[in-house]
């Protein structure tokens, strides 16, 4: 990523369809050259902020500066944009080069310059010696980078991608994810990209935008939305989290607050100041939870006592699904070591819970969206 200049800015845009308002007074940056991902669930808006962008809509309300010029006037096919559908939408009857090459015919450049550059993109998606080929002749793998090839050869200044991956299986979805940020990265355009997968948004982005019913939630780096989610939408939407509500009883140092959960007292640092009697949840990431395989609680600890109910084993970690003493089920996660003593599988083996302090994320409560 360059330094951030902003290449793309919406500015307070209001999309309707019908009576619908899907997106109100919503306002983005994008800076020049960053991998910036779009994700919430379905029907959130996603697509819709991408077409304005593209320019197969049009906004109600607002504005769209590309380079710090007003592109509401500019046709889809006039604009500095180029879209990946999810559908790579290649012409059945055209070769590869020539679907490669098509947007560069129609913009009438020459015959010698368009085998040229259609070389070169077919190079940055390592399909050369495939020019000759129709897209049947293709796998799924295949027929995406031609789809970007063909996006890509337009030389666009941002490069949209509309769950471009979605339709390859696991595996070659996880090498793509890989080959997209490379490709992002070997030519510097700014790439926006649509997902409802919290992993692939993770995996590849510079920022992401978190979404729900049109409004923006949160935006930062993968790992600012990680781990300090703002609300609760943005916790339970990117990956699993445990939720415990507490109380604050009193704050014994600056921001840092002692918390009453369930009759444990816990310390919890938070980013916001909070009054005595205010009630907030208390999250954790399953990672972040300490599990001890013992019967009794330790003596200098605040934490819970529980039994394992159930367990899956990811190859990575052993993950558990564990009942405190209080009825409440936590998951926890933790990597695999065959060789710990204290390492105990058995179901309905007794645990105690903590964490260290610190790793706990402090948002307030009835903040749902
Ligand atoms: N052309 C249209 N006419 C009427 N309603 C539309 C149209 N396009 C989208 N919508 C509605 O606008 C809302 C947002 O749609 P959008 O496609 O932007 O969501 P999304 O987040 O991309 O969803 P998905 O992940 O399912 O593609 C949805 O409620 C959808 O039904």
């Amino acid at each position: 990523m360059t330094d951030n200049n902003v290449l793309l800015s919406l500015r307070n845009i209001i999309k309707r369809f019908g009576p619908q308002d899907v997106l109100s007074e919503f306002s983005l940056d994008i800076y020049d050259g960053e991998f910036f991902t779009i994700l919430g669930p379905s029907g959130c808006g996603k697509t819709t902020v991408l077409r304005l962008i593209a320019g197969f809509e049009d906004a109600d309300d607002g504005k769209i500066m590309l380079d710090g010029q007003d592109i509401a006037g500019i046709s889809a096919e006039r604009r500095p944009v180029n879209t990946v559908f999810q559908s790579y939408a290649l012409f059945p009857h055209m070769n590869v080069a020539d679907n490669v090459g098509y947007g560069l015919r129609m913009a009438g450049v020459a015959k010698a310059d368009i085998k040229q550059r259609v070389s070169e993109a077919l190079a940055v998606v390592e399909l050369k010696g495939f020019e000759l080929r129709k897209p049947h002749q293709l796998s799924g793998g295949q027929k995406q980078r031609v789809a970007i090839a063909r996006a890509i050869v337009m030389k666009p200044k941002v490069l949209l991608l509309d769950e471009s991956l979605s339709a390859l299986d696991h595996k070659l979805r996880q090498q793509m994810q890989m080959e997209l940020k490379q490709i992002q990265r070997q030519l510097g355009i700014t790439f926006v990209y649509v997902t409802h997968d919290q992993e692939e948004a993770l995996s590849m982005s510079d920022r992401v935008l978190v979404m729900n019913h049109g409004q923006a939630q949160q935006i930062g780096s993968p790992r600012e939305i990680y781990e300090a989610p703002r609300n609760m939408f943005v916790a339970s939407f990117i990956g699993e989290i445990n939720v415990f509500d507490a109380t604050v009883v009193s704050e014994t140092a600056e921001l840092t607050y002692q918390v009453d959960i369930n009759g444990v007292a816990k310390t919890a640092h938070a980013e916001f100041r909070l009054e005595p009697g205010e009630a907030v949840h208390v999250l954790l990431r399953p990672e972040d939870l300490r599990i001890e395989y013992i019967e009794d609680q330790p003596s200098d600890e605040q934490g819970f006592l529980g039994k394992v109910l159930e367990r899956s084993y990811t190859g990575k970690t052993l993950d558990s699904l564990i009942e405190l003493d209080c009825g409440k089920q936590l998951r926890s996660s933790e990597f695999f070591n065959e060789d710990d003593p204290s390492f105990d599988y058995r179901i309905n083996q007794r645990v105690w819970v903590s964490w260290i302090d610190g790793w706990e994320h402090v948002v307030k409560a009835g903040e749902l969206s």
